[in-house]
């Protein structure tokens, strides 16, 4: 340890009170961040005596003891807080120093000395015991009163104050009875010392050890409720919530590398070869890719998914979404596909949840090498032996160095024009069909995966006239495509809030789409529409993985039911929100983002009868929350639900395929609430979602309706919000120029260049640069 004050403070502390063993706490460190060494830890740590120093880092070269308190834990033992001795070792080489201390002390303020060096705890019973405050002068009432309300607002005090269970929306309550206190009872040379330091930093250091005296005689009560409100948001060492897991020698095999390497096949081989397997999958899509495909080679498997359960009879195999693996069952072989969405801010727990959950001997991980490092952290925890199997590219990605020139007349058969947004998808749509003899299937996130499949089928297959797709970044993850060349429409989408670019990582899974090893086109190509764009897509593509630092997390229902024992009148948002708030956790997790969740939840508050349970699995449906139409079915579906009656569809069956915008959203709608019924009727009894079998079949002629409309969808596209009030709207327009100027219309520009170059089409070179 660096020689700094709190070097002298430990010595002195140690010869004054003949031990040799002690924890530091430094109020300098966070009370949040729990790996830190030397922190109060309110529920890990164990303590005898505490010392409260400045600084840990020896940072200063002169320690300053006056703004130094000591604590005797003593009474917190005898509390239950506190109740043995954590290490602290002390340096026989600078033993000399002990007596250095004492000579420091008191130099300043002299005629206070006494106040200054005394035991908290004795100024405090000194405080208590008194019976009447010593008359003080008008001024010296002022700064104290300045020096109180410095201490109320102090982010320094509150936060401590944690390390005793005060929270921070106690605190102000605490520091005004406390100031109360003082005033009634403070005696004359305890204020003059307090006087002298002035409303200080100083201060207030001086006053909180007394402060937590106070605060433990006086608000037991609070302090009690708030420590397990903390202990029940405690999501801490999460590799000990799955005991039968740790209680297995499992190998981890982490297959790490680009798209297109060959990871998911090779797991999939030894997913196929085992006794009794379990493949998880980033999207319901890709799990019924790999159903498919593992049936066909003769090894049965069954499908399970939120929507959908497929057994198929004598299977040990069975291929599911991440969300949906037990973790209950033994396996042989498991597979975790993409494990790179371990970190991603909503869904990443999903991922976590089954590295650290799965009962399974061997556990195959594929994934880009971004997580590698944290998987190798968690593997260190739980003691999985852990292997790493690393991969290169079949064939490297080259990327067109031209571009389109801004010219979607320059697309080509085999091409997959990629845009962010619906609107955009369907103009570009609209823009190639219009002007060039190519036709386009489309492929974005609000499809079913039945219709994203078939338009993928239509894509693939060549004795048709749909030779481009045009597609989101729904296209990044999972299917085969015979991709020859990726193009990118443009590099940056709508966050919700403004256009911002899009990420590297998600950039190079998309181009990776091209060209797969076994497909059509096995070289890989890219580029973007736009020249400005292809510095950006370069830059993306050879910019090394980020390393992830830490991976989600979310609680268990029942963590969320303990926690709700401590506030039993809060809404189930507020209750999110407070758990948010005070939940702890290891510096390699993160919670995840819940907002959708809270959404719901609020929009379900009016929703009687509703047990916890029942909320919370609810508040998981997968909707879209942005969707009032999909929002109101739910509402409709956990109203009959808490009433106890059958669940209905309540919905009729479009007479045909859209032949407009409006029409196709309503089909898109449509098929969400179908699918929301289906995974709700997995989640709850079978009595209470008696209508399984008609919205399984309507969902599948919908998606059927879809897929027709989308092969012949030639309009323009419109907006979901058609609802909002006009100013909102114009809100949301202003919103998006703030951040970003869309390019003017693709059709508009198409002609303008048109008209430029005389309706003579630019030829496409190929300069290439790989990648
Ligand atoms: N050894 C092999 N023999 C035959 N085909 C293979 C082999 N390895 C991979 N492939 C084929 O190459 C294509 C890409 O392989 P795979 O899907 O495993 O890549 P990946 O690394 O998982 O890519 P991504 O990161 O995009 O998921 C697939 O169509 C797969 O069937
Ligand atoms: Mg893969």
């Amino acid at each position: 340890m660096a020689r700094g004050p709190v070097t002298y403070l430990v010595r002195f502390y140690l010869s004054k009170h003949k031990i040799s063993r002690v924890r530091v706490f430094s109020p300098n460190r966070n009370f949040n961040s729990s790996s830190e060494p030397g922190r109060l830890d309110p529920i890990n740590g164990l303590y005898d005596r505490v010392i409260l120093a400045d600084s840990i880092d020896g940072s200063s070269s002169k320690p300053d003891f006056k703004r130094s308190q000591f604590r005797d834990f003593n009474s917190l033992v005898a509390k239950g807080f506190v109740s043995s001795v954590e290490s602290y070792e002390e340096n026989e080489k600078e033993s000399d120093d002990k007596y250095d201390l004492i000579e420091e002390i008191g130099d300043k303020r002299e005629g206070f000395a006494h106040v200054a060096s005394r035991d908290p705890v004795e100024l405090y019973r000194e405080l208590r015991d008194s019976v009447k405050a010593a008359k003080q002068r008008r001024c010296d009432w002022e700064t104290m009163t300045e020096i109180f309300r410095c201490f109320a607002r102090s982010g320094w005090a509150s936060n401590q104050a944690l390390a005793i269970y005060i929270g921070a929306s106690f605190f102000p309550t605490a520091a005004h009875s406390f100031r109360n206190f003082f005033f009634k009872k403070c005696p004359s040379d305890f204020g003059q010392y307090l006087v002298s330091l002035g409303p200080s930093d100083e201060a207030v250091k001086f006053l909180f050890p007394i402060f937590v005296e106070f605060c433990l005689e006086e608000f037991p009560e609070e302090i009690k409720k708030f420590r397990s409100m903390i202990e029940f948001a405690d999501l801490t060492k999460p590799h000990t919530w799955y005991p039968f897991a740790r209680a297995m020698k499992r190998k981890i095999v982490y297959h790490c590398g680009p798209t297109n390497s060959g990871k998911t096949y090779n797991a999939l081989q030894r997913f196929m070869e085992a006794k009794k397997g379990v493949y998880c999958s980033p999207l319901r899509l890709l799990a019924m890719e790999v159903f498919d495909k593992v049936n066909s080679l003769g090894v049965y498997c069954s499908l399970h998914t939120g929507q959908e359960k497929k057994f198929v009879p004598f299977s040990n195999h069975v291929a599911c979404t991440v969300e949906m693996v037990s973790t209950e069952e033994l396996y042989d072989v498991a597979v975790i596909d993409e494990i790179q969405m371990m970190s991603d801010s909503h869904r990443g727990f999903a991922w976590t949840r089954a590295l650290l959950g799965l009962k399974a001997d061997e556990i195959h991980l594929c994934g880009d090498p971004s997580v590698l490092d944290i998987v190798r952290k968690i593997c260190g925890e739980t003691g999985d032996e852990l292997v790493e199997n690393h991969y290169e590219r079949f064939k490297p990605l080259v990327v067109e160095a031209k571009t389109l020139l801004g010219d979607l007349q320059n697309v080509r058969s085999g091409d997959c024009v990629v845009a962010f947004s619906r609107r955009e998808i369907f103009e570009v749509k609209l823009a190639i069909e219009k002007y060039s003899k190519h036709r386009c299937c489309v492929i974005y996130g609000a499809l079913p995966p039945e219709t994203r499949r078939q338009q993928a089928k239509l894509f693939n297959d060549q004795d048709n006239e749909y030779d481009v797709l045009v597609a989101s970044d729904a296209v990044g993850m999972g299917l085969n495509l015979n991709i020859r060349r990726v193009v990118f429409y443009s590099l940056s989408k709508y966050n919700g809030d403004k256009r911002v670019p899009v990420p590297a990582s998600q950039v190079k899974q998309i181009a990776g789409r091209a060209g797969r090893r076994g497909s059509l086109y096995p070289d890989g190509l890219t580029t973007t529409l736009h020249l400005e764009d292809l510095d950006y897509l370069i830059e993306c593509l050879q910019r090394p993985f980020d390393v992830v630092k830490k991976v989600g997390l979310f609680p268990f229902f029942e963590q969320v039911e303990l926690f709700a024992g401590q506030f039993p009148i809060v809404t189930f948002a507020q209750l999110l929100d407070k758990f948010g708030e005070n939940c702890r956790l290891d510096g390699s997790y993160f919670l995840c983002q819940h907002q959708n969740i809270k959404r719901v939840a609020n929009m379900l508050e009016k929703v009687q009868g509703l047990s916890l349970e029942d909320r919370y699995n609810f508040c998981f449906a997968p909707v879209n929350i942005r969707d009032p139409k999909a929002m109101y079915h739910l509402l409709r579906f956990a109203s009959s639900y808490s009433q106890n009656l059958p669940v209905g569809i309540a919905m009729g069956m479009p007479k045909g395929s859209a032949s407009n915008d409006a029409e196709l959203l309503d089909l898109e709608t449509k098929h969400q609430v179908l699918s929301m019924y289906l995974w709700l009727s997995h989640q709850f009894k079978e009595d209470t979602f008696p209508y399984v079998k008609k919205a399984e079949s309507m969902a599948t002629n919908i998606a059927e309706l879809l897929g027709e409309s989308l092969s012949k969808a030639c309009w323009k596209p419109e907006s979901r919000w058609v609802g909002k009030p006009r100013d909102e709207q114009k809100r949301d327009e202003q919103k998006k120029e703030d951040g970003y100027k869309r390019p003017a219309s693709l059709i508009q520009l198409f002609k303008k260049k048109a008209f430029e170059r005389n309706g003579s089409v630019a030829p496409v070179g190929h300069q290439t640069v790989s990648v």
